[in-house]
């Protein structure tokens, strides 16, 4: 985990002309290097940070177009992410009260991307800020962050700091499309990044999904939540495909009040 932190500032501590070999804002490339990634997504503040974000294809990365600085390292670290993430999909499978497979079953969590995040110090971080609010909308994220401070989640109407993560420590988030499928069980939660005046941060955000072969398959709430045990429970959203669902994302944010049945 620390060789990941350090292959991530590695890269992004690479002289421009190196790191623009891989730079692009086509979202179908497999590797990418960005700078303020959602700049043309959305009405929302130019986030004060860099990306390097790897999608990775159903057959696997191409070694090749790896950065060589983290070539290894990122490479062993999506596959540990991928193991934990079944082992997760399980756990959080039974605490849905879904059997244990569940959540695999469904192939709600297949796609992996990985997104190697740096936010440089900000001469004037009141007037900006380092990732703009938001909830993730996959199913699951599974976040590295080093020992600087600035991820904050939003606890009714107040931001709160996430204390500094113990060395070894991650963060687990739910999305979005989770909480649909868990109809309302679990709860995504807002969280956003504060630009530092000195400290240069980095964190590593592995998200998983529905796979290419999902993407039009119409995910709503499991039938095991909504009519368990006899006890009728409404489903509180519509079903959904995975390409609408991000579709309302990218122009709007969350998109799950618009998914709500009324
Ligand atoms: O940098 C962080 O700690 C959070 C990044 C994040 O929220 C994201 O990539 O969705
Ligand atoms: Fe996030």
């Amino acid at each position: 985990m620390e060789e990941m932190l350090a292959s991530t500032r590695r890269f992004h501590e690479l002289p421009r002309e190196e790191k623009m070999a891989f730079y692009s804002r086509d979202v179908t490339r497999p590797v990418r290097y960005v700078s303020n990634g959602r700049l043309l997504d959305r009405a929302a503040p130019a986030d004060w940070r860099d990306t390097l974000a790897f999608h990775v294809p159903d057959g696997g990365l191409d070694q090749q177009s790896v950065p060589p600085v983290c070539r290894e390292v990122a490479t062993e670290y999506l596959k540990q992410t991928l193991k934990l993430k079944n082992k997760l999909a399980e756990l959080l499978s039974d605490a849905a009260g879904l059997n244990r497979d569940h959540l695999s079953t469904i192939k709600c969590m297949e796609s992996q991307t990985m997104a190697c995040h740096y936010y440089p110090p900000c001469p004037q971080p009141h007037l900006t800020i380092g990732s703009s609010k938001h909830t993730d909308p996959f199913c699951l994220t599974i976040l590295l962050q080093d020992h600087n401070q600035g991820l904050q989640v939003r606890n009714h109407d107040r931001w709160v700091d996430m204390p500094k993560s113990a060395q070894g420590a991650l963060v687990v988030n739910v999305g979005d499309f989770l909480q649909l499928i868990t109809n309302d069980k679990f709860k995504s939660v807002e969280h956003r990044v504060v630009a530092q005046s000195s400290t240069t941060r980095s964190s590593v955000a592995c998200f998983f999904g529905p796979g290419s072969e999902n993407k039009y398959r119409l995910y709503g709430p499991a039938k095991e939540l909504v009519l368990l045990g006899g006890d009728h429970v409404e489903p509180v959203y519509r079903e959904v495909h995975l390409v609408e669902f991000l579709d309302y994302f990218k122009s709007n944010g969350s998109p799950l009040s618009h998914f709500k049945l009324s």
